[in-house]
């Protein structure tokens, strides 16, 4: 069961979530020429993230950082994982997809900046983490932040990830993930999605925003399909969430150009501050529980 019972801990991170760090990391991300799951400057991005995880991870010994590699391209995931102190059995996961495409062509000198799609969402999460490895912060569960390959490409690299974990029998007790979170495209701030997700989770997140954040306002929406890396998760039995920037074909219309981005997204990171916020607050709640 849910229960929100973390209030000194959370509430002590979320004043140190700063919007500049978020902006710093959209600005260096999208400053690929692509990201697209084949290319050199693919791989490059998935190396950029897997270094910048690690220097932030170092001095915590009970935080590693790998990458996950996948067949068929050379583009690799990036896990971070902190170990639990002592219910490091169950697993929470965080993530966001570090790839992004051009639907006018993903050549190796192509633009596909995606600073919304999705680096908003490696930027929600890096600055939750930094938060937490910031203060000390340890969690008894594991947890995972995961930058996941060739989501573009048809959600393969948390597909991947999703078998190796079932196939593993790893205990993941909840999933979050983060794909685009920087782009206010509607009247709520964040948007919870109800299809290829899990409804207790789902409310149970709602239940974190009106506690946590209770000047936001929180809608539902539907996808209609499976439209980000949760529904890998969801395929395989693990309850996942998609906190979203906004409601149905009220998202960001460039993404998926070489337009997406960060002055697109109006030059701020104000909005995905509060799905890094949000992000914070699920995994400090959700890694606190003992077993
Ligand atoms: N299809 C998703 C983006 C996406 C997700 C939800 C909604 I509503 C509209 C658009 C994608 O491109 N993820 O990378
Ligand atoms: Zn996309
Ligand atoms: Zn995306």
């Amino acid at each position: 069961s849910y229960t929100i019972d973390n209030q000194t801990t959370v509430n002590s991170l979320l004043p140190q979530l700063q919007e500049s760090n978020i902006t710093q990391t959209i600005v260096d991300m999208s400053s690929f020429a692509n990201r697209y799951y084949k290319t050199v400057n693919g791989s490059d991005a998935a190396n950029w993230l897997k270094q910048k995880w690690t220097t932030m991870a170092s001095g915590r010994s009970d935080i590693t950082v790998t990458q996950f590699a996948h067949t068929g391209y050379n583009q690799t995931s990036v896990i971070l994982t902190i170990s639990g102190t002592d219910n490091g059995s169950e697993v929470i996961v965080l993530g966001a997809h570090l790839d992004s495409i051009n639907l006018s062509g993903n050549g190796e000198t192509s633009h596909s900046p995606g600073a919304d799609d999705d680096a908003s969402g490696i930027a929600s999460l890096t600055e939750a983490l930094r938060v937490m490895i910031n203060t000390g912060y340890k969690p008894r569960r594991t947890i995972k932040f995961i930058g996941y390959a060739a989501e573009e490409a048809g959600l393969l690299g948390s597909q991947d990830i999703a078998a190796n974990f079932k196939n593993s029998a790893v205990n993941v007790v909840g999933v979050m993930q983060l794909d685009m979170t920087n782009y206010k495209g509607s009247v709520n701030d964040i948007y919870i999605y109800t299809d290829y997700t899990d409804s207790l989770q789902n409310d149970f997140v709602a239940k974190l925003a009106a506690t946590y954040l209770p000047a936001l306002k929180v809608g539902y929406d539907k996808c209609g399909y499976g439209c980000s890396d949760h529904a890998s998760w969801n395929a395989k039995g693990y309850p996942a969430s998609l906190p979203f920037e906004a409601a149905f074909n009220r998202d960001n219309p460039y993404i998926h150009t070489a337009n997406d981005t960060y002055a697109n997204s109006g030059n701020q990171a104000a909005h995905a501050l509060k799905f890094a916020r949000l992000a914070a607050a699920y995994a400090v709640e959700l890694g606190s529980d003992g077993p």
